[in-house]
């Protein structure tokens, strides 16, 4: 069998995460520009305005890790369970060929964590033991990371302060680690109460110079090359336009809007920067880049996108839009189109809920179109789009 990348767990059958890996990549990359293209088949724009994909590597591109744990006490195991329902059906992914080739070291140290703490894997058909998964993010810019276990209760916490020290000693690299927990016994992630081992509570990343800060709840992107390429396009597409005001809606720690008001503001540009979010502690992270950067009119707010764009009357010149898997929807897209921004600037991971937004923003045309693989060997894609106002509409 051919695959795009040396994976043994997909040969063996045991992990098929990775969908497209019987594929190559130039065959990855023209289906999904043949389902972006055949979305938007009604929708005006010129061919030059479509720009060639954005490529990613093809290997150790993830920046996090979620493992489940089983095995036992002595043995832990961190990967998948083939049937979500059957802790005996793990399979050990710590040599997973998407991950930062740093994770190879630090899975062998966590293991040996775990049977110090005496943090029993979490068994789902007995509903017995502690430890469910091991979330684990890698900061590109200095390789620091987060360690974060997510467990049944609170009952190992003094075990796990008894060894904590010495797990700082053989990983320096990490400088947040916390304890989240989850006591349902549904297959759910993470629970709502996290508890931090260290000082530190988010972990610094940088793109293109702007610094970003990882919280342990909620969104930050996988694909950190990527990722840097869409905000720097991003901040490329609207640097010479006639922007002062601009929101940043879906805003999560401020990508988008950090690096858009950044570039404005160098080129001695007077902006006002509102960003819109519901995760509190992402708009804290948000908040922290812009002082950082000694932003001026900078305002993060964590509240749902919709209720802040109805009760606004001020019409800002670019609107950014990144919202999940679900869109913008229509309310928000019609309120959209009535206000009329100049310029609306939406990056999208699903570009059939795109297709949809943009027929209720008739007022608008693509300017600049481009796909970013953010998620080789699967069907995914994000896409970032530049509409702007139709002239027969101004
Ligand atoms: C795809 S993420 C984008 C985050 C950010 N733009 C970035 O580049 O990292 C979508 C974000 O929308 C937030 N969100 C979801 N529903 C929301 C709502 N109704 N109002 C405000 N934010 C929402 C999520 O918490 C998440 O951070
Ligand atoms: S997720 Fe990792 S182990 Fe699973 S198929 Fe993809 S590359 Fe292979």
């Amino acid at each position: 069998m051919n695959l795009a990348i040396n994976c043994e767990h997909y040969l063996k059958g045991d992990c098929r995460s990775c969908q497209w890996l019987e594929k190559n990549y130039g065959q990855q990359l023209q289906e999904k520009e043949q389902h972006l293209e055949k979305l938007l088949s009604a929708v005006k724009f010129s061919e030059e305005n479509y720009l060639s994909p954005c490529q990613s590597s093809l290997t150790h591109f993830r920046n996090k890790a979620k493992m489940v744990v089983s095995g036992n006490v002595e043995r832990p195991i961190l990967g998948i369970l083939q049937d979500p329902n059957d802790s005996q059906s793990a399979v050990d992914l710590c040599d997973c060929p998407l991950y930062p080739t740093q994770f190879q070291a630090i899975f062998p140290v966590l293991k040996d964590f775990i049977a110090r703490a005496g943090l029993v894997p979490y068994n789902i058909k007995k509903q017995k033991g502690e430890l469910k998964y091991i979330l684990l993010t890698q900061s590109q810019y200095d390789d620091d990371v987060m360690i974060r276990f997510v467990l049944r209760s609170e009952i190992k916490l003094p075990l796990i302060q008894r060894e904590i020290n010495g797990l700082l000693t053989k990983l320096p690299q990490a400088k947040v680690i916390s304890l989240n927990i989850q006591p349902q016994h549904a297959a759910i992630l993470e629970g709502e109460k996290e508890i931090f081992l260290t000082e530190q509570q988010v972990l610094e990343e940088q793109f293109n110079q702007i610094p970003l800060f990882i919280r342990p709840q909620g969104f930050f992107q996988t694909n950190p090359l990527v990722a840097e390429e869409l905000y720097g396009t991003a901040q490329q597409w609207i640097k010479d336009l006639p922007i002062h005001r601009l929101w940043d809606l879906f805003c999560g720690v401020g990508g988008f809007g950090l690096h858009c008001a950044k570039i404005l503001q160098e080129k001695n540009i007077n902006i006002e920067l509102t960003g819109i979010e519901i995760s509190p502690s992402a708009i804290y992270s948000a908040t922290l880049s812009a002082k950082k950067l000694a932003l001026n009119n900078v305002k993060f707010q964590s509240l749902d996108v919709t209720k802040f764009s109805l009760d606004q009357n001020q019409q800002p010149d670019l609107v950014i839009v990144n919202p999940p898997r679900r869109g913008i929807g229509k309310p928000l897209a019609e309120f959209l189109n009535q206000l009329q921004p100049h310029f609306i600037l939406y990056s999208s991971c699903n570009a059939t809920t795109m297709a949809k937004d943009l027929t209720y923003l008739a007022n608008y045309k693509i300017e600049k179109i481009q796909l970013f693989d953010m998620f080789p060997h699967t069907e995914h894609y994000e896409v970032l789009t530049l509409l702007t106002i139709s002239s027969d509409k101004k």
